[in-house]
């Protein structure tokens, strides 16, 4: 913790004249997912300076402090700022450089990792390195809950359940994503809500409502696999309330990519919405844990955030979509077991 902290306090002090040429600044966050983060200074300096780029590298040292960085940055004249880490800390990353043109790069190292996996970012790091390299950029839309912004998901009932048990455990990872689902889901109680949008308004006892800007949660469990992240709507997915073996199969069809021909969803697209329930209760923001008041204002912010992303875009194929990400997350695995030997 000492050394983070030295880490950033040597960044800030770098950071007092102005800087106006390429200066790219790479913000780590150490704790995030299960892997080491040693290889990452290093590939980002080997690859992003040939692209023009002169590299600075900030180690978060606590929560909140991507957000403080990137700010910085940004006032500062940075011209592009990455992210390694998970999709928290893609959010506080990204929420300092909407609206600012500022290029956004992520280096997948979460547990769940699902923007980067939406906009078809490489799990193997060095790839998503070189995916930068290239320069490619979109401007992409995000959402905001209540004023707070979300990248991936906004999530409310089960999900928020499972996101802050999550962030109790020691263990960060897949696993851990899986142990917490099965233990919210002992005593989980679902709630009503009434939600507004597109002129229609309707109530009913919902298992979760996820509001998604990208296609999944993270760990390829596609909760809007048709999602886009550039089409100015918010894809809101309702899983009615069942039985265990209605949920078990939602549950398949979350990893299969056949979540919306499952009849215990309703699925629809809208610019903004507004949630009703009884009371102030959890949700999560990008799988953040975060508590929110029973009245809940949704809205989608298009094109405001530049991403580096691959050039081609890959349209979702249920089942094939699923199986290659797999295929490609079992490569990084073994990428990573050969380089740190
Ligand atoms: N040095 C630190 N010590 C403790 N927490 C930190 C530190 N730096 C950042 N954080 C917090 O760690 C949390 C988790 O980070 P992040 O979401 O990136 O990883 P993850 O949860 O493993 O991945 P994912 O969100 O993809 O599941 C964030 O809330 C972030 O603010």
């Amino acid at each position: 913790m000492v050394i983070y902290n030295i880490f950033v306090k040597e960044y800030y002090n770098n950071m007092e004249t102005p800087i106006a040429n390429n200066r790219l600044l790479l913000i780590i966050n150490p704790i995030s997912g299960v892997g080491a983060k040693e290889a990452i200074e290093p590939l980002v300096r080997e690859l992003m300076t040939p692209a023009g780029y002169t590299v600075d590298v900030a180690y978060t040292c606590a929560r909140g402090d991507a957000t403080r960085l990137a700010c910085k940055a940004a006032a500062n004249g940075y011209k592009a700022v990455v992210a390694a880490g998970g999709d928290g800390t893609v959010n506080e990353t990204a929420k300092a450089l909407c609206g600012t043109g500022i290029r956004f790069g992520i280096i997948p190292c979460g547990s769940g990792n699902g923007l980067a996996r939406h906009l078809g970012i490489p799990m193997d790091l060095r790839k998503a390195t070189k995916l930068m390299a290239k320069n490619h950029v979109i401007d992409i839309d995000y959402g905001s809950v209540n004023g707070m912004p979300f990248f991936c998901t906004f999530g409310i009932g089960f999900d928020a359940a499972v996101s802050g048990h999550f962030a109790k455990q020691h263990r960060r990872g897949k696993l851990s994503y899986i142990k917490s689902a099965i233990s919210e889901y002992i005593n989980f109680h679902p709630q009503v809500y009434t939600l507004s949008a597109n002129g229609k308004v309707l109530t009913e006892k919902a298992f979760l409502i996820a509001v998604c800007n990208a296609s999944q949660y993270g760990n390829n469990a596609y909760i809007a696999p048709h999602a886009s992240i550039t089409d100015g709507l918010l894809d809101i997915t309702i899983i009615h309330a069942g039985n265990p073996i209605d949920t078990a199969l939602v549950g398949v069809d979350l990893f299969t990519g056949y979540i919306n021909s499952n009849t215990m969803i309703n699925t629809f697209r809208a610019p903004a919405a507004i949630i009703y329930r009884n009371q102030t209760g959890p949700a999560h923001l990008d799988g953040e844990p975060v508590t929110i008041n029973d009245t809940i204002e949704i809205k989608c912010h298009p094109n405001q955030l530049r991403v580096f992303t691959p050039a081609k875009e890959k349209t979702f194929r249920p089942i094939i979509t699923p199986i290659e990400n797999m295929v490609s997350d079992m490569g990084a695995v073994l990428s990573k077991i050969f380089i740190t030997k």
